[in-house]
């Protein structure tokens, strides 16, 4: 029998999983959404031929259950999911410091959870998906996991205590890949370079960098060693790199993200 698969809170990493799912190979058919508004519900349904749902009816029809609304919203879903629950059912959450545990307690029966922080390159299946097992997750619930999140970029199993380190590195890790873009290109201004230019130069840069990251087999070190010309103009970017402190600020931004990752365990909104 064909087995369903509902994305529950079809937001930004929600909807980017569910086109990398169709782009995989899953039908339409075998997927359902849930939305919060109406109007959004029909956007996806437009937009990817999927069937929209209620939560509850979610629950019922699906055998596997992807929730991906934000940490905030996690304990109203989890509240209309619970009735309706059962152990057959895969729960896989993808929010943001939330516990395989605290889901276990609202969800109740032995239903089985898995925890992924995914990240927004599955849109364009290079994401980088961490899974961990709770405490009623199978080694096929796992296997199905990495199916899933497999099929749009790399995955990775870790222990659940290293879940909210991983949100802050790979979770998170775009938004500061696309952050020094944004200022590399404003450096590109002001040294005189139509904006578009500078934008073409800087991603084109990163995208050589990236590769050779993952093909060369080099240290990054080596890497960079290799740019820097003895009395070149790399140094000289360096040494201003040093100087304003920006390898400790990166340390500091990676430890304050996994911080908020455990406080949203707590509910926290600020
Ligand atoms: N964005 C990212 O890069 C990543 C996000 N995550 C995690 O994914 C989750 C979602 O993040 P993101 O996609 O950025 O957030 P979004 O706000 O874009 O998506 C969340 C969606 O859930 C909907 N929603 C909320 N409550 C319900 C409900 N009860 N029933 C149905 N739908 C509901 C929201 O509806 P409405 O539109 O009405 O608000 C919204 O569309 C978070 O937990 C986050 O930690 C994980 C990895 C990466
Ligand atoms: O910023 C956030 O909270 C989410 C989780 C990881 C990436 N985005």
């Amino acid at each position: 029998m064909t087995q369903k698969v509902a994305v529950l809170g079809t937001g930004k990493i929600g909807e980017a999983l569910l086109s990398g799912m169709i782009r995989a190979g899953w039908a339409p058919a075998d997927l359902l959404v849930t939305a919060r508004r109406p109007e959004r519900a029909e956007e996806l349904r437009t937009r990817y031929g999927v069937e929209a749902v209620s939560n509850a009816d979610a629950a019922k029809r699906a055998d596997t259950l992807i929730l991906a609304a934000k940490p905030q919203d996690m304990g109203r879903l989890l509240d209309e999911l619970a009735p309706h629950i059962t152990a057959d059912r895969l729960v896989i959450s993808a929010a943001a410091g939330i516990t395989t545990a605290s889901i276990e307690e609202r969800l109740g029966d032995g239903v089985p959870v898995v925890r992924v922080m995914p990240n927004t390159p599955v849109l364009v299946d290079e994401g980088m998906s961490v899974i961990s097992a709770g405490s009623h997750a199978s080694a096929a619930d796992l296997a199905h996991t990495e199916e899933i999140f497999g099929a749009v970029g790399k995955t990775l199993r870790v222990p659940e205590s290293q879940q909210d380190a991983c949100t802050a590195l790979s979770g998170s890790g775009p938004a500061y890949f696309f952050y020094l873009v944004e200022a590399m290109t404003d450096a590109g201004i002001l040294l005189g370079l139509p904006r578009d230019k500078a934008h073409d130069l800087i991603v084109q840069s990163a995208i050589g960098a990236a590769v050779m990251l993952r093909d060369s087999g080099e240290h990054p070190v080596r890497l960079r060693e290799n740019v820097t010309s003895p009395a070149g103009t790399t140094i000289s970017a360096i040494r201003e790199l040093e100087k304003h402190g920006v390898r400790a600020a990166l340390i500091a931004a990676l430890e304050a993200a996994r911080d908020r990752s455990r406080a949203l365990a707590s509910g926290s909104n600020s």
